[in-house]
């Protein structure tokens, strides 16, 4: 769903992902992030126990929506981090299909892989593909490869308009987020290592600015 008509009417969501530090949480939620997401996908050098995770989440402010993220992890590692993490959105970055991402009972975001010169599906075909989805996100990484990369893809092969509210990723920092809402009038962003010093470690005054820019590009009616 892309905004159309008089952007003031608009308000683009923001999603920080990866965080690892309490602190983080509590400061992305002051600054304003909309959800938060915390990482399960194995290898990522963001990945929680979901214990660390529920210690994270319990500090999330009031209307703040926390985001677990898997890569192909087992059913049953899912509805263990569902159990204990109480998550409201569920994101799947890898080859899961409908029926394995609205097993848990929790709505879900399903990635796709936009860092291969064609698609597996067209954007077009998604919603069919993936009926029970409450939105995309559209990420920069190849089929099978892992997110977090901060590498930037062609937006310009994103569909002009879709069904279901869809989410930019891949490589959006402070200094592309004003540009990227403009070009592609998404329904959120999602950032992780433009807001960070290093994996996981997420910089206060990357996430200021961040959320400003956002702030700009929505108040923006040139
Ligand atoms: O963050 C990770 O380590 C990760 C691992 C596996 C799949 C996705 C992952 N992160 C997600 O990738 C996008 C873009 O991140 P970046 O801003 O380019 O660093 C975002 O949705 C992250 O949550």
């Amino acid at each position: 769903m892309s905004a159309s008509g008089n952007r003031l009417l608009f308000r683009t969501r923001v999603k920080f992902c990866g965080l690892t530090r309490l602190g983080d949480v509590r400061l992305a939620c002051e600054l304003g992030a909309d959800a938060i997401g915390f990482v399960f996908a194995h290898g990522s050098p963001r990945q929680l126990e979901p214990e660390e995770a529920r210690a994270m989440r319990i500090a999330l402010a009031p209307l703040v929506d926390a985001v677990a993220l898997f890569m192909d992890n087992p059913a049953d590692e899912v509805r263990e981090v569902v159990r204990q993490v109480r998550p409201s959105l569920l994101q799947f970055h890898g080859s899961e299909d409908d029926a394995f991402c609205r097993s848990f009972g929790v709505p879900y975001l399903k990635a796709v892989a936009m860092g291969d010169e064609t698609q597996a599906t067209p954007a077009t075909a998604l919603p069919a593909q993936f009926p029970a989805a409450a939105g995309f996100l559209f990420d920069s990484h190849r089929r099978g490869g892992s997110g977090g990369s901060g590498h930037t893809f062609d937006w310009a092969r994103l569909p002009a308009a879709m069904d279901k509210p869809f989410v930019l990723a891949g490589g959006i920092t402070a200094d592309n987020v004003f540009d990227a809402i403009l070009a592609v009038q998404p329904w959120g962003v999602d950032v992780s290592s433009g807001i960070e010093s290093a994996p996981g470690i997420k910089d206060g005054d990357k996430m200021r600015r961040f959320v400003e820019e956002v702030r700009r590009a929505d108040c923006y009616s040139g």
